[in-house]
């Protein structure tokens, strides 16, 4: 006899747990697309190992999953011939949880059931989503190439622990019995299941059998037979013809892959033919994971080879800035018996990611295009089809652009063939707009006559950066700047010079050279003020030497007396300031004040006497505190200003 061990699960799963059993699922359906999902990817994991080493398949070549269901005992039993666990793999798979983020994931987690239902949904539970509907789950199971007596029963309650077991399995693979709760024995029905499979797993690409049932005239009810009935189409979804596959089923696959609720945005299915050739599935997700900001997470792009699965490797199949695409690639060239390093270094994975990214890039310009509905005229000349299409896909940029934009703006560093591309699909606030929806074209198409610029600032938010002191001029005249507020805009835009031709231009950065939008007499004026205030600069100079690296007038301030730039091509201060609370060595930047000659407290330095040196501190700490920083002495400031104002 063997001997049961109990085993706790670890902290995480156990957290898991108590959400899933205390029926957070809005859709306890999902279960079996799950438990059929693992099932199938044990299979793709046998083909894969049995490459090297055909032995694995023992006398059962032929893969499939069988799900059935005894009344009387109430389970219902998902069994695969794929590769199976050993004891150690049981005990480390069924009572862990190896994704990255997902302690992340539990603490944003609210304790508000309809929002936590619908971020577990995103999260995707696995396994573990078994016990939406059982309230103990066995699992009996046989790794591949392991001997009859070495194989394993797991079976857990679901609450802190489980239980194993040696025991003897002369199948390969593994059988998941499910013991229903009493409020889900409505699932303990041929056509229920049936029905779920056809929704959820049509697609998968093994057989999907269950047993056939016949009315029992005795009994006075259905009964099942020993004979097994394929109750899904089992070719990979990508293999067939776009023509064969409808919306539906395109979404069902998406859901799977995705471990998604909601329908995805947009997909492209396409054979590619070339060099390489491979059929590509890609879908754009509707809604950000929660862990979109783990960068080296696994990529949702999967790579086939002639329908075997080979790896989800990350960056190998599609760049890092877009990595919440979701699909698979299925290639005929490639050798199927290589290593998955020497795979990653092909040129032909190589063809396949930059096809990728091509493909997607394709998709969301389609989506931009798509973004507005065309009104007036050119709403009338559509066909009903085109018109239809154009309802269809109206907002969906907006909202790719809510979840996702961020992202693509990362590409600009780090995808410099497609960087014209990308950037021709950002989108901006600005001063002419409060909402993130202009694009670099929609402003270039009105710019002002004789500017020759596409003008930005960036801040530590888009409050901050819509108060900037460094708008004024740009107000005044009518001038539209685009308005940045997040974390990765500066270090984004730098890489971004120039634009359909027309360079870009930081307002917070450098000398304001407003070429032809400004005039003669305005210029004029500046060189006077300039000359009028030559010995207020030269003391400004002295008493601020230590904070600033210059002070001169300038005419891009209006209403304000003062503000601080840095020269082009130098980190803002705002970037400092980040690098410093990251813990990263930030140069150390020394801003330029500059004065607005027109205004009061301006002119009153002149006459300021023995009180300059406070007039200037003050000047320039104020300035620092409008363009998002803190004085270097709070308290200081605070005590010169006081003094001022009595
Ligand atoms: N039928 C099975 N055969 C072999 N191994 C399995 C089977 N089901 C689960 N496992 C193992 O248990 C692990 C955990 O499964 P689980 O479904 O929780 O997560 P996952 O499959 O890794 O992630 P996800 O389901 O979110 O894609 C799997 O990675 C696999 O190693």
């Amino acid at each position: 006899m063997s001997t049961k061990h109990t085993h706790a699960f670890q902290a995480e799963v156990a957290r898991l747990l108590h959400l899933v059993t205390h029926s957070l699922y809005s859709n306890p359906d999902i279960f079996l697309r799950e438990l059929i999902s693992n099932a199938s990817d044990a299979c793709d994991k046998l083909r894969f190992e049995a490459l090297a080493d055909p032995t694995l398949y023992e006398d059962a070549p032929n893969l499939d999953i069988r799900v059935t269901f005894n009344k009387a005992a109430k389970t219902i039993t998902i069994t695969d011939n794929g590769i199976g666990m050993s004891e150690a793999e049981a005990i480390e798979h069924l009572g862990t949880i190896a994704k990255s983020g997902t302690a992340e994931f539990l603490q944003r987690l609210s304790g508000d059931q309809k929002q936590d239902a619908q971020l577990i949904g995103q999260f995707g539970v696995g396994f573990y989503s078994g016990f939406i509907v059982a309230d103990r789950i066995v699992v009996e199971s046989r790794r591949a190439g392991l001997p009859a007596e070495q194989g394993v029963r797991w079976s857990s309650d679901g609450s802190g622990s489980f239980e194993t077991e040696t025991i003897t399995r002369a199948a390969r693979g593994t059988s998941v019995i499910l013991h229903l709760r009493e409020d889900k024995t409505e699932y303990l029905s041929r056509w229920r299941l049936k029905s779920i499979i056809g929704k959820y797993s049509d697609h998968i690409s093994l057989p999907i059998l269950m047993p056939k049932e016949q009315w029992d005239k005795d009994k006075g009810e259905y009964v099942l037979l020993d004979e097994w009935e394929q109750v899904n189409a089992a070719s990979a979804l990508w293999t067939r013809p776009k023509r064969d596959i409808s919306d539906e089923q395109y979404i069902a696959f998406y859901k799977t892959i995705a471990h998604d609720d909601e329908a995805p945005l947009a997909w492209s299915h396409h054979r590619v033919e070339g060099s390489t050739e491979y059929t590509q599935l890609l879908y754009i997700p509707a809604k950000a994971p929660f862990d979109l900001w783990n960068r080296d997470k696994k990529a949702g792009v999967k790579l086939y080879v002639q329908r075997v699965f080979i790896m989800d490797d990350a960056e190998a199949l599609i760049p890092t800035y877009l990595r919440w695409v979701k699909g698979v690639v299925d290639s005929a060239d490639l050798p199927l018996n290589v290593s998955r390093e020497l795979l990653q270094e092909s040129r032909d994975v190589k063809a396949i990611r930059e096809g990728n990214t091509r493909r997607v890039l394709s998709m969301l310009e389609d989506l931009a295009a798509r973004d507005r509905l065309p009104e007036g005229e050119a709403w009338d000349k559509l066909s009903d089809e085109e018109k239809a299409l154009a309802q269809r896909d109206a907002g969906k940029y907006t909202r790719f652009w809510a979840e996702f934009g961020l992202t693509l703006k990362e590409g600009l560093g780090e995808d410099m063939a497609n960087r014209e591309r990308i950037a021709r699909l950002l989108r901006f606030a600005s001063t002419h707009s409060d909402a993130p929806t202009v694009s670099l074209a929609d402003y270039k198409a009105r710019m002002k006559p004789g500017q020759q610029a596409i003008y930005y600032l960036t801040a530590e938010s888009l409050t901050a950066a819509r108060h900037s002191p460094q708008l004024e001029v740009f107000r005044q005249k009518g001038i539209e700047v685009l308005l940045l507020g997040d974390r990765i805009d500066e270090w984004a835009m730098s890489f971004l010079h120039e634009f359909d031709g027309t360079p870009l231009r930081s307002v917070a950065k450098g000398a304001v050279d407003l070429g032809e939008l400004q005039d003669e007499s305005e210029k004029k004026a500046a060189e006077e003020a300039a000359e009028s205030l030559k010995p207020v600069l030269e003391r400004l100079r002295a008493t601020l030497k230590d904070r600033a690296k210059d002070v001169r007038v300038t005419s891009r301030l209006v209403d304000s007396p003062a503000c601080l730039v840095v020269e082009d091509g130098e980190y803002s201060l705002q970037l400092a300031r980040l690098l410093k609370a990251a813990g990263q060595k930030a140069p150390e930047v020394k801003p330029i004040l500059e004065l607005n000659p027109k205004h009061a407290l301006v002119q009153k330095l002149a006459q300021a006497g023995d009180r300059f040196d406070d007039y200037a501190l003050v000047l320039f700490d104020q300035a620092l505190l409008a363009e998002g920083g803190l004085p270097e002495d709070p308290a200081g400031y605070v005590r010169r200003v006081n003094a001022l104002l009595v």
